[in-house]
């Protein structure tokens, strides 16, 4: 039988919040077993990147990555974010190394190809490393990864955190029975993004396609689920979205199922 491993997937909006983020990690550093944490930054590079004078354009959850917003998610995610985290942990006493994937050749992307939008320095996972990770958590060392990948050729690329996740995920679950957890400040998909308690407990694909013509998944939703379904449909055991209350494992959250 396989060893199972955590993956989970924190979102921006909950690290950029000081006790959300201290919240969480005291719950992370709790759960028992190898783990990796991802996270994502999106809204703090946005931040960051208007007080420099730069705007910021998103389709569909993804963000248009030129030269000036790449060097921004440069240092946003793979510094300011990533290592914060990484000390925060060494602070629970939870040994983590601070990645993106240049490290290790961890996270090996090709730069998106234009179709009808050029995204720019956007990349799509194509290898994850995964006896380089394994080796990580043989030694109790918590990968804390970021959402930039990096091309054969060394040129980093903007990669969304949730893609990340899942192709780790994916990648891991030859080796290990693995779980995907995406925690958000939302419980779960909802059926209505007004009211918290609409969330589906149980979301299949014929579902999601439903909702997603009718307009009620948008924005980071979107890329968001198609990993989820990537992942499920890869060899991932159990992918579940909900907020921090998800590490406990008793709290309203949805799951995907095939
Ligand atoms: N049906 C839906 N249920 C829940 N959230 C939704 C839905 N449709 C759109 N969203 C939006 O998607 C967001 C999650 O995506 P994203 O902002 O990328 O989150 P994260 O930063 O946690 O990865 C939610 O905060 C919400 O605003
Ligand atoms: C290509 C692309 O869109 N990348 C994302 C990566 C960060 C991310 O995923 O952040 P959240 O988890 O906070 O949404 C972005 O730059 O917004």
């Amino acid at each position: 039988m396989k060893q199972i491993l955590k993956v989970i997937k924190i979102g921006g909006k909950l690290i950029e919040n000081e006790a959300s983020l201290n919240s969480f990690l005291e719950d992370f550093v709790q759960l028992e077993g190898p783990k990796i944490l991802v996270h994502g930054g999106g809204n703090k590079a946005t931040e960051i990147a208007g007080k420099l004078g730069y705007e910021t354009q998103m389709i569909d959850g993804r963000r248009i990555t030129d030269k000036d917003s790449m060097e921004v998610i440069t240092m946003v995610y793979g510094g300011l974010l990533n290592k914060n985290i990484a000390a925060k942990l060494q602070g629970r006493k939870q040994n983590a190394i601070g990645l993106c994937g240049a490290d290790g050749r961890v996270v090996i992307s090709k730069l998106r190809e234009v179709k009808d939008i050029d995204y720019g320095y956007v990349g799509d996972i194509q290898k994850v490393n995964s006896g380089f990770i394994r080796s990580l958590l043989e030694q109790d060392i918590v990968p804390v990864f970021s959402a930039i990948s990096c091309t054969e050729d060394g040129i980093l690329l903007n990669t969304n955190g949730d893609s990340v996740a899942s192709e780790i995920a994916i990648a891991m679950s030859a080796i290990f029975e693995t779980q995907l957890y995406y925690c958000s400040e939302k419980k779960g998909v909802l059926t209505n993004i007004e009211n918290e308690n609409s969330v589906i407990p149980v979301l299949n694909s014929k579902k999601y396609k439903e909702l997603v013509a009718s307009k009620v998944i948008t924005n980071g939703m979107l890329p968001k689920l198609h990993n989820c379904f990537q992942a499920i449909e890869r060899g991932v055991s159990s992918v579940r979205l909900g907020d921090t209350g998800l590490l406990k494992n008793n709290s309203i959250h949805t799951k995907i199922v095939s």
